[in-house]
């Protein structure tokens, strides 16, 4: 276990850093009082710190000081100047896991202090509600016990599972991206109930949980998406029309696309 007197500290308390600090305390893995975040926008940390009782600084250099484990939820764009602003408090007792998009792990390795243990993470939005789906490489300096943290920490606030960085533009694409393809297929279905006389409300419900539902009996039960797809649809029936306006719609290759295109830019972004 995380020992949960450890320190852990978030430079960035934006989205991903406040859906993950969210997650944190939820499942309990530190207290409060040993979590810290850094941030520009000050009525960020104000509510954080209403919220959940953390510890918060304008000053990044104060939560790198107090933390054993760094966070950076920094944009990718924002990171090259946080790093060289901060390279000079990073000592050696410390892990730093950063999340940005696209950023090698040789780009910390080569900003920060020579040896530094790092760990590159693509966790997901879903971390507020502890539904996270992350991945997670190791630097050349981590060590297994750094690895067994980094796979403690983001298993606590969903999935995690380690992958080769070779890969990590395509979990970004995936899964770190994928929320965001998902939403909108949850509200065109909710649309479309609409469009036949449904309400909104009971639309929207009706929506999510199927998606919910889908997903849950598929890592359930393990069984292949294509066979679950073929129980839903009898012949002659419901399904398999709405099953053929999906496939004359190209939707399948439209959501490969997504992850696609999505991975393009983690590639791009990694190379600025
Ligand atoms: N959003 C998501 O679903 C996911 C995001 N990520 C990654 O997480 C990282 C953060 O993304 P996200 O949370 O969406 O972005 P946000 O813009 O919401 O959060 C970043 C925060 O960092 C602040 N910031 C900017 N400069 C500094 C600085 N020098 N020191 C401290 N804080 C600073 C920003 O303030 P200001 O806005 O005022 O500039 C902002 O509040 C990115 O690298 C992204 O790739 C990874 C997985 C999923
Ligand atoms: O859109 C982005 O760049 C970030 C990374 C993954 C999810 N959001």
């Amino acid at each position: 276990m995380v020992d949960y007197n450890r320190k852990i500290g978030f430079i960035g308390a934006g989205k991903m850093g406040s859906a993950l600090m969210q997650g944190i305390i939820k499942a309990e893995i530190v207290k409060p009082e040993n979590l810290g975040a850094s941030d520009v926008y000050e009525p960020f940390l104000n509510d954080l710190k209403a919220k959940l009782g953390i510890n918060i600084s304008t000053d990044n250099s104060v939560i790198v000081k107090a933390s054993d484990i760094l966070i950076l939820a920094v944009k990718p764009q924002t990171l090259g100047s946080v790093l060289e602003n901060l390279k000079a408090y990073i000592t050696s007792d410390k892990l730093i896991i950063s999340i940005a998009a696209g950023v090698p792990l040789a780009t910390y390795e080569n900003a920060l202090p020579a040896g530094t243990r790092v760990i590159r993470v693509m966790p997901n939005i879903a971390a507020t509600v502890s539904e996270a789906a992350s991945g997670i490489a190791p630097g050349k300096y981590a060590t297994s016990e750094d690895m067994k943290t980094a796979l403690e920490i983001f298993s606590a606030v969903g999935t995690a599972v380690q992958e080769p960085e070779s890969l990590m533009d395509v979990v970004t694409g995936l899964s770190g991206s994928g929320p965001a393809f998902i939403f909108p297929v949850i509200e065109a279905m909710a649309d479309g109930a609409v469009l036949e006389g449904m309400d909104r409300k009971s639309a929207l419900t009706l929506s999510a949980q199927t998606v919910l539902g889908a997903a849950k009996m598929m890592l359930e039960t393990g069984m292949h998406p294509g066979e679950l797809k073929d129980m839903v649809t009898s012949p002659a029936g419901t399904t398999i029309q709405g099953v053929h306006a999906l496939e004359e719609a190209g939707v399948r290759a439209a959501f490969m696309n997504a992850v696609i295109r999505a991975t393009e830019r983690s590639k791009e972004l990694g190379k600025k």
